[in-house]
């Protein structure tokens, strides 16, 4: 549970802390040290067999032919290919000139045993962090070849036509097994098509940890169970409703009771001691209760805002179906202003679309005391910030960061690799969640979660990054039983979180050596 930070350093950073550690230490040490922590990496993951090296015409090219030297010494059936480089860099050139006769191999490793057996491994080393356009037709090819053959896949550094820095992925790029990256782990291979193309991801830090968290300032983090203690803090016994705060939620127009059902059960489930549901209907509520849980207070949100002052309400979540007309509208800026006190606030969905539309929204939110957070998905970030989905796809971090510097808020962009930037930019990516979470209903259920953490107390930086993670990983559980990720439902997730936060408040109670 006390794991050391995981950061993700952006390339300038790595490149930086190569440059210095390549004037200091002797030639050729970085490139050996690459090519050893890999040689140790396959003969423990794949002791036998044949194994394909490709090799591009840069420096991860010199990594790859590295390794075919060391691995052939260790006796190893050894065949590379190599894209045409004309003038390698130096570090390179010396790893070609150090490569034993006979494992350069002519032609195209397509030619290779074609209905034969696949090799036991397909070492991408054709592009790293140097990547600046678009993959050559043969590194294409190759890389088509090495998905039909099924081999395992280890990529050196980053699957060769993948973004270190923002995880955008060429069509045509690898898809890794396995990734080892150097000297630090990195954004991209984590969010957007990190995950479907680097597969599991080591890191090789070639002895320069030191020297990289002197860059730790810019570096984001990978968000992981050790990242959330306040999910497993044990609930003392001489506690009551009262000590675990009370939610109010402004939610689900006609048409869209579900949407405040899904983020309020979430709520209850993450532990929020009670909850409120204002549902966005203009007079009376068309639904009495919730009949699967009655434990949920449902009235209409004029009404639930009216009595606000009186109902001690510790965090509002507004959005999850809200609908977006005028007196949608009026309530988010009596939310936004006219509440007595300024508790934690959550705007998801229909509540950005709101924000988008008016400026005079944006301006009540960036007045607040305390920043709220917001939850886009990248096309209610398109319309935050008044671009396209493709501008915030394209780098996702930066568009986070730039969402919270514009609304003075926290941000949590949703999709592939959730970003959450703080309003100062500092980022973090989630580490848990899987495609499961593809489907109708998953947003309205982290609003609620987010909401339960915050009225339980959580401070915001603290609630934003276990809320994202408890979601994601509650998800993987449902995964890991079977259900999901093809038709795993949203309902689905709040009991798997419960069972998460329980078994890791009990494995707390034991004490260290017990695994949440
Ligand atoms: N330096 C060190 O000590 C260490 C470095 N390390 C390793 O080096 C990797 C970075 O090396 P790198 O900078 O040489 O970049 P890399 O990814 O090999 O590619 C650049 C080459 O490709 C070319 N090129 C680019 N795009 C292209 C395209 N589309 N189509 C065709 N060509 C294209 C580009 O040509 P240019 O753009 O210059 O014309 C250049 O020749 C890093 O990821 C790690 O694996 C580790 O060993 C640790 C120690
Ligand atoms: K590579």
């Amino acid at each position: 549970m006390h794991a050391p930070a995981h950061f993700l350093f952006r390339t300038p950073s790595i490149r930086l802390v190569e440059r210095e550690a390549l004037a200091s230490l002797p030639a050729h040490t970085l490139m050996r040290r690459a090519a050893w922590a890999a040689a140790d990496l396959v003969a423990q993951r794949w002791p036998e067999g044949a194994i394909v090296i490709l090799c591009g015409p840069g420096n991860n090219g010199g990594d790859g032919a590295m390794l075919a030297a060391l691995l052939h010494q260790a006796g190893r059936c050894v065949r590379v290919w190599a894209l045409p480089h004309a003038a390698p860099p130096p570090d390179a050139a010396q790893a070609w000139r150090e490569l034993p006769e006979g494992l350069l191999q002519p032609g195209d490793p397509s030619q290779l045993h074609p209905e034969g057996k696949p090799p036991a491994l397909i070492v991408d080393a054709l592009f790293g962090i140097g990547l600046s356009r678009p993959l050559p037709d043969q590194a294409a090819r190759w890389a088509g070849w090495a998905r039909l053959t099924q081999a395992p896949v280890l990529a050196l550094d980053v699957p060769s036509g993948l973004d270190a820095d923002t995880g955008v992925a060429q069509a045509a790029s690898i898809v890794a097994t396995h990734t080892l990256t150097y000297i630090g782990d990195k954004p991209g291979l984590h969010t957007r098509g990190g995950g479907d193309h680097a597969g599991t991801v080591g890191v090789a830090d070639l002895g320069l940890s030191e020297r990289l968290a002197h860059h730790a300032h810019g570096a984001g983090r990978l968000i992981q169970a050790s990242d959330c203690p306040a999910l497993f803090t044990p609930r003392g016994n001489d506690t009551h409703k009262g000590s675990y705060g009370t939610l109010g939620l402004i939610a689900g127009a006609p048409g869209m009771a579900g949407a405040a059902l899904l983020a309020a059960r979430a709520a209850l489930y993450a532990g929020a001691g009670k909850i409120l549901v204002g549902l966005a209907e203009p007079d009376s509520c068309s639904l009495a209760c919730d009949p699967l849980h009655p434990e949920l207070m449902l009235r209409p949100a004029g009404d639930l805002l009216a009595q606000a002052g009186s109902l001690g309400v510790t965090c509002w979540v507004a959005g999850c179906g809200m609908g977006t007309g005028t007196a949608s509208h009026t309530w988010l800026a009596q939310l936004l202003t006219r509440l007595p006190g300024e508790q934690p606030l959550v705007l998801d969905a229909d509540a950005l679309t709101l924000l988008a539309g008016d400026p005079a929204l944006a301006t009540m939110l960036v007045s607040r005391h305390t920043p709220a957070i917001l939850t886009p998905h990248p096309r209610e970030a398109a319309r935050l910030l008044g671009t396209g989905t493709d501008a915030i796809q394209a780098d996702r971090i930066a568009a986070a960061q730039a969402l919270a510097a514009r609304y003075r808020a926290w941000v949590i962009l949703k999709g592939a690799g959730t970003v959450v930037s703080s309003p100062t930019g500092q980022w973090s990516i989630n580490g848990s969640g899987n495609a499961g979470l593809a489907t109708a209903g998953t947003g309205d259920v982290l609003a609620g979660m987010l909401g339960a953490l915050l009225a339980q107390g959580l401070a915001v930086d603290d609630a934003a990054r276990a809320g994202v993670w408890l979601h994601g990983a509650a998800a993987d559980e449902l995964v890991a039983q079977g259900t999901g990720p093809i038709g795993l439902t949203a309902g689905e997730i709040a009991p798997a979180a419960r069972l998460l936060r329980n078994r890791g408040q009990s494995d707390a109670r034991r004490g260290p050596g017990a695994s949440a």
